[in-house]
């Protein structure tokens, strides 16, 4: 079993305080779904995680050695095929190249791989970026919006890997603004509020009328008031 035990996490980009005194457990066997308004640190929490930024607190990685992220914003080389940047990211975790694994996910993705990246479409390279992650099997997997971009039926495909993954001991971290599909999926859900964090038990139905009575008053008054 993997395990990631956070404690007393916190993180400030200068003044700003973005993440305060978090205390959070996740283990593999489930796919773990994060929360939160644009800005509250969802992002934030996946890069200290990953160790990209540095961090107040302790962050213990239990039987975890490799780390896969996928930005909300990935990066490309605009002059690479995608079946090089596939090869690229295998060499930087020193996997091999298992090509019949690759040609099976990519039935269902459908990547041209041999055209050169700056070719694809922003959906086709969030499903690059995320065929190059799966094939490299890491031990935690951190997804930040990775249903953002992708069509219906590559989404249908993504959730369905991820409950398969989710059996072959990966720890599982997706961030996403799409509750409906999240919760679908996700057997803990935790929401980023106010540099706090806190685990919701509530069922998708009652979150979801939350969010949407929440808007209905706020719209409401602010018409009222115009
Ligand atoms: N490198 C940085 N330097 C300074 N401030 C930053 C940096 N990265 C993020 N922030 C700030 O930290 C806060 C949290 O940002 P973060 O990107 O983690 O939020 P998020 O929950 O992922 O948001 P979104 O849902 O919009 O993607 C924001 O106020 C943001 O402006």
């Amino acid at each position: 079993m993997r395990e990631l035990i956070i404690e007393s996490l916190s993180k400030k980009y200068g003044d700003v305080r973005v993440l305060e005194n978090l205390n959070l457990r996740y283990r593999s066997g489930t796919i773990n779904g994060i929360i939160g308004k644009n800005g509250a640190g969802k992002s934030t929490l996946f890069n200290c995680i990953a160790r990209n930024t540095p961090y107040r607190g302790k962050i213990e990685r239990k039987n975890i050695e490799s780390i896969g992220m996928l930005s909300a914003n990935p990066y490309m080389f605009p002059r690479i095929t995608g079946y090089e940047f596939i090869r690229f990211c295998l060499s930087a975790k020193n996997r091999r190249e298992n090509r019949q694994k690759m040609l099976q996910l990519n039935r269902l993705f459908e990547l041209p791989l041999d055209k050169y990246a700056e070719n694809y479409s922003t959906g086709m390279l969030k499903k690059l970026h995320l065929l190059a992650l799966f094939l490299q099997e890491n031990d935690l997997l951190l997804l930040d919006e990775p249903f953002n971009g992708l069509d219906i039926q590559s989404s249908a495909y993504l959730s369905e890997i991820l409950k398969q993954m989710k059996h072959s001991d990966s720890l599982i971290l997706v961030s996403s603004h799409d509750i409906s599909h999240l919760l679908r999926i996700s057997g803990t859900l935790t929401t980023l509020e106010n540099g706090s964090a806190y685990f919701r038990t509530e069922s998708l139905s009652d979150i979801e009328k939350e969010f949407q009575r929440e808007a209905e008053e706020r719209v409401k008054n602010l018409f009222s008031i115009t």
